[in-house]
């Protein structure tokens, strides 16, 4: 052991980092869940790269936009693998989740699926229903502010679904799509570093069948998920049937003889991917828009003149046509994505041979992330990190404004970028510039927050300790919204508190009318 971690020493150089203990590494010093505060006090104290051991895994991080760009854009064809997760891929997924996949075939075969289906030219295939949704939205927030998480939440599946199943969502609480949320929260916790020995530690994935104490637990996983996506697929072959599904992705790709090469698990996991990537993402990044708004009102008010003078006050709802007249809608999607990443760390980006980059030599296998967290706070890269601030967009003119990829890290890097980032951009620009064209946002007053208390504690000797204890947290975090711990992952209940007012009658008269149709809009 001494002589090859020797000879390991001699042959390669990598970044310093935090010191860590035998064989598990630096694995206790990471936080267990939101990462990122902990990476980006590293990066501030080792500079634009550190490295550190998760058990046996190496993982560099890396914290300017130079190296980023250096490593994993320019040398993309050598940084585009994943690290090997033998619980979260190979046993909850059955590796045929995209999003883990090693680079190979099989993942290729996948991204082109996905990119025939997520690509900018297929734009006004999403726009109707986007446009659709996003009403019913208005209507919902209008109906049930206090429900605002959940609009989001029905508003980023149903676009999803329609394109790729034929079909609305009218309620969140369907009970299909609360189990969709329920298993992307399970990959997700699953895929963080250390919450599976066996993906750290792939030494135990050579026990014996009958030691694998975690086997069940991820063949559950796995059957959950699939039962999931196979009920979708029932669903859709049964609408096929009576001749009430419309045309749709999922149609297609099941016709094609092609799918069939790809085996059932597979076919399944590639609808199931779109569905899961599709609906998580958007509404996370809404749910921040709008603690942003809440927390500054600054730049809300910057962007309902620029919507007022394009489209009246209350008069109509701004549309896809208006994009290029209002550029500070685009500037503040863009903000809503860098401003605090959901992919605190990045996701892992495998390096599949030596590399030499300015006076390292990185091995084969070393895990790269870019830390998303860390430059999209940092002072070297953006003025006023902290501040929700869509002005910083359009400080050098509008050039690159309607590149969602451009000045950010939020969609990842190189060939494993996003597939979904255009479907994503436009859901968030057209739930944002309406949710803006129509309503005021606040912080939760204090009064409001103790008669709430009050209730709760009526509610305490009637209700059960556990619900009572949830309702009292989500309160909690409401005066003043802290933007560093957002939680928008979170799908059961209202990550943050926030009081949501429309800003008039007319708007409240414009929404019944262009968003209450919407709810009655059946295919
Ligand atoms: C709305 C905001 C979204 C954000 C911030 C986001 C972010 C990300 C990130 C950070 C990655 C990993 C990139 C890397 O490893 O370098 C990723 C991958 C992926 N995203 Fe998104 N995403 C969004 C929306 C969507 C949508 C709407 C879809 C599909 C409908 C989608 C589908 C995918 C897929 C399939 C991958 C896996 C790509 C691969 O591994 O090759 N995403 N996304």
């Amino acid at each position: 052991k001494l002589w090859s971690n020797y000879q390991y020493n001699r042959k390669y150089r990598l970044p310093p980092g935090p010191k860590g203990i035998p064989y598990f590494g630096n694995m206790f010093q990471m936080p267990a869940y939101h990462q990122g505060p902990w990476a980006k006090e590293m990066a501030e104290k080792y500079g634009e790269m550190f490295t550190i051991k998760v058990a046996s895994n190496t993982w560099v991080f890396l914290n300017s936009s130079r190296v980023v760009n250096a490593l994993l854009e320019k040398r993309s064809a050598i940084y585009s693998s994943r690290p090997s997760f033998p619980f979260t891929s190979d046993l909850m997924s059955g590796g045929c989740r995209m999003v883990v996949q090693p680079y190979g075939a099989q993942w290729r075969a996948i991204r082109k699926i996905m990119h025939s289906i997520l690509n900018i030219k297929n734009a006004s295939l999403f726009a109707p229903f986007q446009d659709l949704e996003s009403k019913q939205l208005l209507y919902e927030v209008l109906e049930r502010p206090e429900e605002w998480w959940k609009a989001n939440q029905r508003f980023a599946n149903s676009v999803i679904m329609s394109v790729v199943f034929g079909k609305r969502i009218m309620e969140r609480e369907e009970e299909n799509v609360e189990k969709l949320f329920d298993t992307s929260r399970e990959f997700i916790m699953a895929l963080q570093p250390g919450a599976n020995l066996v993906d750290t530690f792939y030494i135990l994935d050579r026990l014996p069948a009958p030691f694998k104490w975690w086997r069940t637990r991820g063949k559950e996983a796995f059957g959950r998920v699939i039962n999931v996506y196979e009920t979708e697929v029932a669903d859709l072959k049964r609408r096929m049937q009576n001749g009430t599904c419309p045309p749709c992705f999922a149609t297609k790709f099941l016709a094609d003889p092609e799918t069939e090469k790809l085996g059932r698990t597979q076919t399944l996991f590639a609808l199931g991917s779109l569905m899961e990537a599709g609906s998580d993402t958007s509404r996370m990044t809404l749910s921040q828009i709008i603690a942003a708004a809440a927390a500054d009102s600054r730049w809300v008010r910057t962007a309902q003149a620029q919507i007022d003078a394009v489209c009246g006050f209350g008069v109509r709802l701004p549309d896809f046509a208006d994009k290029t007249a209002l550029p500070y809608l685009s500037a503040v999607a863009k903000e809503g994505f860098r401003w605090r990443p959901f992919a605190e760390i990045g996701v892992p980006h495998l390096l599949i041979k030596d590399d030499d980059f300015e006076g390292y030599r990185f091995p084969k296998d070393t895990v790269f992330t870019w830390n998303s967290w860390a430059l999209a706070l940092s002072g070297d890269e953006y003025q006023d990190p902290t501040r929700f601030w869509p002005e910083r967009w359009l400080q050098g003119g509008e050039e690159g404004l309607e590149d969602p990829l451009k000045g950010h890290w939020s969609f990842g890097a190189g060939r494993r970028v996003c597939t979904g980032y255009h479907v994503g951009d436009s859901n968030v620009w057209i739930a944002a510039a309406r949710l803006l064209a129509c309503f005021d946002f606040a912080e939760v007053e204090v009064w409001f927050l103790l008669l709430l208390l009050l209730l709760l504690l009526l509610l305490l000797l009637l209700s059960a300790l556990c619900c009572t204890m949830r309702l009292t947290a989500d309160i909690s975090k409401g005066n003043p919204i802290d933007t560093m711990n957002l939680n928008v992952g979170e799908h059961r209940w209202a990550p943050f508190g926030v009081k949501i007012t429309v800003r008039s009658q007319k708007h409240r008269e414009l929404i019944e009318r262009v968003g209450k149709p919407a709810l009655d809009v059946k295919y």
